[in-house]
């Protein structure tokens, strides 16, 4: 389905936030852009639609899936599994926003189709391809920190309006949801996980809930890190921080550093600059480097017969697995041991290597 530039056609599943976010990046990588989602999908394709790449809809998933070569699964959370199952049964390539499922065993279970059919599948891990994480990571893995000791995360937005985020079931709440970028950022910087350590706590506030948490992971090579999350009112700038210490240094990154002062008030006048650098709902980007564009370019790359990219399928269910021990520790109020076995295991690249084999 390749168009006469050898582009692929890919299908997007989803109209919504992170769709937007997408789409830049995907007009740059596919010769035409299939959407299907269930109501919103026409103005997506409008807003998009003054370039040379055609934004097209399929009126079904089945569809979408004959007529694309790889699809981008943009949908909630709960639909996750279903969609990519059918993906990959359709013989799809498919990338997937965070979190890969809800639960880690259906996160496995479509890892293992992947590899079974000998397709590709990538979860959205996109902190990964912010500049100020992928610094960080650099600085680690060149020795320059020394031993990692102690790692701090902190992200914090507006607490989300479309609804089904507000139902735990849905979307695993603020942990499996939100946090789950900085759970992975912790063991992509600080290795595999022993423990798990969680609370948490949702409010309502002038009508508005907030809801906040903190884990504490114990690394397999002794590190401590401390991951912290707020969905807070809807004036909320999104905002990152984190700070990294290890006997040969320390590394901070915060969001805010570059303004001379933020305000974060309940006021019809916000920060200045704030509406240029992040809404309440989606940390600012940097066209010039745009960190959807970089992921899902490393993603088509790889399918395409390019190298593994940053983040693999086993990534993924190692996410959603430390977000489950978050949660069973917010649950039970004790501490959840992963046994230090971790999956460390070649599950996400299975794929890949099957297909490269096949070729
Ligand atoms: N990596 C990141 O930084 C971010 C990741 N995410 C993740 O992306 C996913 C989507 O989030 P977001 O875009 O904010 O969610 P939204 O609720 O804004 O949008 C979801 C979209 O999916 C469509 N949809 C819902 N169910 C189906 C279905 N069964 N089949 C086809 N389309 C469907 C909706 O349809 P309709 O056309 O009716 O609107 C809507 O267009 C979530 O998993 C979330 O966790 C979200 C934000 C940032
Ligand atoms: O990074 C993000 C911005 O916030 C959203 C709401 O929590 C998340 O879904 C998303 O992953």
């Amino acid at each position: 389905m390749v168009n006469s530039d050898g582009r692929p056609v890919i299908g997007l599943v989803g109209a919504g936030g992170i769709s937007r976010a997408h789409m830049p990046g995907l007009l740059g990588l596919a010769g035409e852009i299939c959407d299907f989602s269930q109501d919103g999908a026409e103005m997506l394709a409008r807003e998009f639609s003054e370039g040379p790449v055609p934004v097209t809809l399929a009126s079904s998933l089945d569809e979408l899936l004959s007529r694309c070569d790889i699809v981008d699964v943009a949908t909630p959370t709960p639909t996750h599994f279903e969609i990519v199952r059918a993906a990959l049964e359709a013989g799809r390539d498919v990338i997937c926003e965070k979190p890969m499922t809800r639960t880690s065993a259906d996160a496995q279970a479509l890892v293992d189709l992947a590899a079974d059919k000998g397709l590709h599948l990538y979860p959205a891990h996109v902190v990964r391809y912010f500049p100020e994480y992928a610094a960080l990571k650099d600085a680690v893995d060149a020795g320059r920190l020394g031993d990692l000791a102690v790692l701090r995360f902190v992200r914090s937005g507006a607490f989300p309006t479309t609804p089904w985020f507000a139902d735990v079931e849905a979307s695993g709440g603020i942990v499996m949801d939100q946090m789950i970028h900085d759970l992975d950022q912790a063991r992509w910087i600080a290795g595999p996980i022993a423990r798990v350590s969680a609370m948490s706590t949702r409010t309502v506030s002038d009508g508005n809930p907030v809801e906040a948490a903190h884990v504490i992971l114990t690394h397999v090579g002794g590190a401590v890190t401390q991951c912290s999350g707020v969905w807070g009112p809807p004036h909320l700038e999104f905002t990152t921080e984190y700070s990294v210490a290890g006997t040969g240094g320390t590394l901070a990154h915060s969001s805010r550093a570059e303004k001379r002062y933020s305000a974060h008030l309940n006021s019809a006048d916000p920060a200045p600059g704030a509406q240029q650098r992040a809404d309440g709902f989606l940390p600012a980007v940097d066209p010039a480097e745009d960190p959807y564009a970089l992921e899902l370019c490393d993603y088509v790359s790889a399918i395409e017969g390019g190298p593994q990219p940053r983040v693999s399928a086993a990534d993924g269910v190692e996410a959603v697995r430390i977000a489950e021990a978050a949660l069973e520790s917010i649950a039970t109020g004790q501490p959840v041991e992963l046994g230090g076995r971790l999956a460390e295991e070649p599950n996400g690249n299975l794929a890949a290597e099957k297909k490269d084999g096949l070729r």
